[in-house]
């Protein structure tokens, strides 16, 4: 009996390996779902359609290759990421959108789709085959893979730049969503607010657009925009607020597990970024000398850390 016991688990181990040895698989066909605007197809009609309805729309010089295309289709629909209705009359399979779906529509206010480009390009997946030789000696895994570090390889590589900022600014316009309804009363008494490593700027647009009393600057490095005003906190009423993960690595909340994958993120692409649990953040705080926070939950994949400064007499 034991024996069994002990077979059947290592059947299962083997079957996880074979599953996390391809979990790429995954990002390489959304990306080709995202590439070909295929949930933008899909959403565009108002009931299911077919896969030549679906092919037909794909802009490309020849005609889509649809075994391809249907082969591509079936690990999607495996995914849940489209539906699949089958006719009972025996015609072609119907595809439909999907709660997920929705987040692949390019040009839409709702869009992941920039960043899943953006975090699958090429330039970006590279620095995660250097973890290993990053354990061994140190160093910045962008920089191996890419010759530089990211900020200055994107003040060299406008293409770059360009696909980099426009992941960034669909998450923020995702991000502000939920800052803006889990921290409604966060930003009464804020007079100005800076945004450093704002990217292109559209949180604190959007913060100053549903806040008008708030004077917004946003702070990034010259390729990013043109300016950089100083950054100053007044002492009574002045207060960081921080975007950002706080790791739970034990947590089963919606987005815990996706938290450690952004720190690896961090390995991957920053120099020297981390994400970081509440005992870090606390930590890092008191040293900059914030030793009172709170943790605000939004429903995000961020949190928002409120510090402030330490009064002095
Ligand atoms: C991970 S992106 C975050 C962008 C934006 N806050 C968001 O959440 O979408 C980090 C940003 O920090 C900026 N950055 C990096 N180093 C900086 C520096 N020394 N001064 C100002 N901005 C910097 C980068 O150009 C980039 O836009």
């Amino acid at each position: 009996m034991e024996q069994l016991i002990e077979a059947e688990e290592l059947l299962r181990g083997q079957a996880q390996v074979w599953q996390l040895m391809f979990a790429f698989a995954d990002s390489m066909a959304l990306k080709c779902a995202v590439e070909l605007r295929i949930a933008n197809i899909i959403h565009s009609h108002s009931t299911p359609i077919t896969l030549s309805q679906i092919a037909s729309s794909i802009d490309s010089p020849s005609h889509p290759d649809i075994p391809y295309l249907t082969r591509i289709m079936r690990l999607l629909l495996r995914r849940k990421i489209f539906t699949a209705d089958r006719p009972s009359d025996g015609g072609g399979t119907l595809y439909g959108p999907t709660h997920v779906s929705r987040w692949l529509v390019h040009d839409s206010d709702r869009t992941l789709a920039p960043m899943l480009l953006m975090e699958n390009h090429p330039l970006t997946t590279n620095p995660w085959h250097c973890f290993s030789q990053c354990v061994k000696e140190g160093g910045i895994a962008f920089k191996r893979a890419n010759g530089s570090e990211i900020w200055e390889f994107a003040s060299q590589n406008p293409e770059f730049n360009s696909m980099f900022n426009s992941g960034m600014a669909c998450t923020a316009r995702v991000v502000i969503r939920a800052i803006l309804v889990g921290y409604k009363n966060g930003f009464g008494c804020v007079g100005s607010l800076v945004d450093v490593g704002g990217g292109t700027g559209d949180l604190v647009s959007e913060i100053v657009k549903s806040h008008p009393h708030i004077k917004g600057i946003n702070f990034d490095l010259p390729h990013v925009v043109a300016t950089a005003p100083e950054k100053a906190i007044p002492e009574k009423t002045g207060k960081v607020i921080i975007v950002d993960v706080v790791l739970k690595p034990e947590g089963d909340d919606l987005f815990d597990d996706t938290g450690l994958v952004f720190d690896l993120l961090m390995i991957a692409h920053s120099s020297g970024g981390k994400e970081r649990t509440e005992l870090e953040w606390k930590k890092l705080l008191e040293e900059g000398g914030f030793p009172r926070y709170n943790i605000i939950k939004i429903p995000a994949l961020t949190s928002i850390i409120e510090a402030y400064p330490q009064l002095q007499n």
